[in-house]
């Protein structure tokens, strides 16, 4: 028999073959990871849930907004969804309160399941008013119709449950995190989760039985889909940045992690602690560019043989692109001289092109919108994993999708990234920044975020900085904002001194008329702490009085 396209047809495959091997284990309140699921567990579990669910009316299609921490019930919860065939909606929760109620009320959900500060905020702030059915994994259904684990005991008995999806149904409904405006909500196809498996498997060489260390909780779903045993981190995973590298070290050395993804926030902690990684042999990270430092001493933590990778994607199609750090740091002094980051070469099956930066939608694809090789302009995909809308946002769908007809007369969605690159001679794409942050100075000069700041960043007293623009675009002026290293001795009108006399070393970065200095760590993105708030930025900088000279 054939299995239905689904994320969770794995698991009973998996489940009869190593019914023993654990799925996963979590840290529980006080991080001792008493609490492990194994395949078969996880398996027949997530069956007795999804009848459950299927008896309070959430099957096939049902929206369900689930709002619970990276615990066994979060796991279970979201298996028997997708078993359902029903729709889990995932909003990332430190996004701001506003935007979030937004995002809930957008998606019309007809199911809330939530911990039990989740059904709280849903009462207090009327969220989702659309949901009629409202579950809770607190032990008491306060402000709810019933708990899970009642849904659980509801289920029991009623022998495995996989609905019979179609690769086109919805899956899940995904929503960016909304680093440059207002997060949108993905759709997710049951055939876009099973190609990027499938894709991930392969670019990365994933076999089963490995350990793995998802440091971004909705990556862990894809963990029993691939037959790995996860371990879910001891930290906030809103907190990247913040997280305690000796916990998370404790946690890699007791169950021997093998593989671990994680932000580049992540990467700058577990590189700053500086402990060797002697178990880990492939480490992911993504979300932003990983700094070429914290690349060179994460290669100096973990063994010889083991490989770290930097794929480049977004919520709306991933893996894009990959590339491993040794060739990264091969091409560090390109990067430093502003050509951008490598973000690798295609994984198989995605088209990657290039076309000309525009701001409105296009309808349909043509070739003529490509650039010339070796130009930079906005990076397209077209691919198995690329998705092909925002749920209930006509408006972002059409600015974010190109409708492409194939010579057989088929079609097909072109993905536009809203980020800007190039493909070099050899293939490999460089990542140049988003477009929405380019800064145009007038109709011959655009500067591109990721090919200015690396070049300042070289700066041994400057930790970060960010190229803003402040007026109109087509005439404004390009600010570099730039933050110290901690403790750093410097005088900053020097710093901003000596970055000017680096800015005059090229034709692009020669244009930057003003550098100034944040007193205060840069603002970043919520869910990978690593993206630059440059749109904050750039408000800030447009404050500061001018003619000062730092
Ligand atoms: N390896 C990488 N190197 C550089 N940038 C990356 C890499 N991987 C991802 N990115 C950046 O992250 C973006 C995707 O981020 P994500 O899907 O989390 O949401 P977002 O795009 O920040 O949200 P929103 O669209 O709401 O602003 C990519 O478009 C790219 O700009």
């Amino acid at each position: 028999m054939t299995e239905p396209c689904n994320i969770a047809a794995a698991l009973p495959r998996l489940a009869r073959q190593h019914p023993d091997q654990v799925a996963m284990r979590c840290p529980g309140a006080r991080g001792r990871y008493e609490a492990a699921l194994t395949y078969a567990q996880l398996d027949a579990r997530s069956d007795a849930i999804a009848a459950g669910l299927a008896g309070r009316g959430i099957r096939r299609g049902t929206r369900a907004v689930v709002m619970v921490r990276p615990t066994p019930e979060f796991f279970l919860l979201m298996f028997a969804l997708f078993k359902a065939g029903a729709v889990p909606v995932l909003v990332d929760p430190g996004i701001d309160k506003r935007a979030l109620k937004q995002c809930l009320d957008e998606a019309r959900p007809e199911a809330f399941i939530g911990i039990p500060l989740a059904m709280l905020a849903k009462a207090l702030l009327g969220w989702a008013k659309s949901a009629s059915v409202r579950i809770t994994t607190g032990r008491w259904p306060l402000l709810a119709d019933t708990t899970l684990a009642r849904i659980e005991a509801e289920g029991a008995g009623a022998g495995p449950q996989l609905a019979a999806t179609d690769g086109e149904d919805v899956a899940a409904i995904l929503f960016t995190s909304g680093s440059t405006g207002v997060p949108k909500g993905v759709v997710y196809r049951h055939r876009h989760f099973v190609a990027q498996i499938a894709m991930l498997g392969e670019a990365f060489g994933i076999g089963t039985g490995g350990i793995d260390f998802p440091t971004f909780p909705p990556f862990a779903l894809f963990d029993p889909a691939l037959g790995l045993t996860s371990i879910i981190p001891d930290m906030d995973p809103t907190r990247p940045a913040k997280a305690d590298p000796r916990k998370l070290h404790a946690a890699i050395e007791r169950f021997g992690v093998t593989q671990l993804f994680g932000s580049p926030a992540l990467m700058g902690v577990l590189a700053a602690h500086g402990e060797k990684l002697p178990t880990v042999k492939r480490v992911t990270s993504a979300g932003a560019p990983v700094p070429p430092d914290v690349v060179r001493r994460m290669l100096e933590l973990l063994p010889a043989d083991a490989q770290l990778w930097t794929p480049y994607g977004a919520t709306e199609c991933l893996p894009v692109a990959v590339i491993e750090g040794r060739e990264l740091l091969i091409l560090r002094a390109r990067t430093e001289a502003g050509a951008g980051t490598c973000v690798g070469r295609p994984v198989a099956g995605n088209a990657v092109r290039i076309i000309g930066i525009d701001d409105g939608a296009i309808p349909d694809w043509n070739d003529a919108l490509q650039v010339a090789p070796g130009q930079v302009g906005e990076i397209t995909v077209a691919g198995p994993s690329a998705t092909d809308t925002y749920f209930n946002r006509d408006a972002q769908t059409a600015l974010a999708k190109i409708r492409e007809t194939l010579p057989d007369g088929s079609t097909r969605i072109v993905h536009r990234m809203g980020d800007l690159g190039w493909f070099d001679g050899e293939g490999r794409l460089w990542f140049c920044g988003r477009k929405s942050q380019r800064v145009v100075v007038d109709a011959q000069a655009t500067l591109c975020t990721e090919q200015v700041e690396p070049v300042f960043n070289t700066h041994p007293q400057v930790l970060r900085t960010a190229l803003v623009g402040i007026g109109a675009k087509g005439a404004q002026t390009p600010v570099l904002v730039f933050e110290l290293r901690p403790g750093a001795q410097a005088e900053v009108a020097e710093v901003a001194d000596e970055l000017r006399h680096i800015a005059e070393g090229f034709v692009h970065t020669a244009r930057i008329e003003r550098f100034l200095h944040h007193p205060k760590p840069f603002p970043v993105d919520i869910r990978h702490n690593a993206k630059i708030g440059r749109e904050k930025l750039a408000a800030w900088a447009a404050a500061q009085p001018a003619g000062g000279r730092a």
